[in-house]
């Protein structure tokens, strides 16, 4: 509930972070303000439970998180994973956040299309609409069809119009934020090879990562 008895619409994006970057950042934003949600929290994950670990810490993935989001007020950071130790399933950060919430309250989970094309492999994925509605952000790299996994999925909950999404959870909408062709995976590349990644991350993750000397060959 808000300090004004409505319920609050919150939006969870979770995510490596290996690092932050623009694409996060403006996602996020984008979908704040085009769902209207009171708040979108970063949540990085401890063990991501479908990749390498990498070789950054949890404890420099999240600084690197709370300094992005930091002069930012519709977005927040969610460590609630880092406490966890064990894979960090969605299901279990749904499970505990929905525990201190009041029943009203809307969570909105959202993901990139290429982490929604990857659902049906998820920790018992079918229970996730149980907790949430799921908000998909189009990357410019979005050019495949749905998954076949997806498609009954995508017939039964998906509804055009992200406004329209009522109650606790269940439904599925797409969001078409500007796109950004960025990825970690690329500023990982760019800075192992000497590059700079300046306007790709905020200035305060840049100085984190040149301070500590993250992502260079040697690490
Ligand atoms: N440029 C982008 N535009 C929209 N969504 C994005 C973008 N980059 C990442 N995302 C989404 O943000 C979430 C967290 O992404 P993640 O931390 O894995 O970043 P990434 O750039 O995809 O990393 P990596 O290249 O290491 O796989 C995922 O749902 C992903 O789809
Ligand atoms: O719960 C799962 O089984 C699960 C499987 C794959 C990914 N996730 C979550 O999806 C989010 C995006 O993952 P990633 O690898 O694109 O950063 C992040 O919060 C992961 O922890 C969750």
């Amino acid at each position: 509930m808000t300090a004004t008895g409505t319920p609050r619409r919150i939006g969870l994006l979770g995510g490596t972070f290996d690092p932050v970057h623009i694409g996060h950042l403006r996602g996020a934003l984008e979908v704040a303000e085009i769902v209207g949600l009171d708040e979108v929290r970063l949540v990085p994950n401890y063990r991501p439970p479908h990749r390498e670990t990498p070789n950054s810490s949890a404890q420099d993935r999240l600084t690197m998180v709370r300094l992005a989001v930091q002069e930012l007020p519709l977005l927040a950071v969610d460590a609630r994973e880092l406490e966890r130790d064990k894979p960090s399933y969605t299901l279990d950060t749904l499970e505990s956040l929905r525990a201190e919430l009041d029943e009203d309250d809307q969570v909105f989970l959202i993901v990139g299309w290429d982490a929604f094309c990857g659902l049906p492999s998820w920790h018992r994925w079918d229970e996730l609409l149980d907790h949430c509605h799921i908000l998909v952000m189009q990357r410019p790299d979005a050019d495949s069809d749905a998954p076949e996994a997806l498609r009954d999925l995508l017939a039964a909950r998906s509804v055009s119009d992200p406004l329209t999404l009522t109650g606790g959870g269940g439904q599925i909408a797409f969001v078409w934020q500007a796109p950004l062709g960025v990825s970690a995976t690329r500023i990982r590349q760019f800075l192992a090879s000497g590059r700079s990644v300046r306007f790709l991350v905020p200035d305060a993750v840049l100085a984190y990562i040149n301070a500590h000397g993250l992502y260079r060959a040697s690490n």
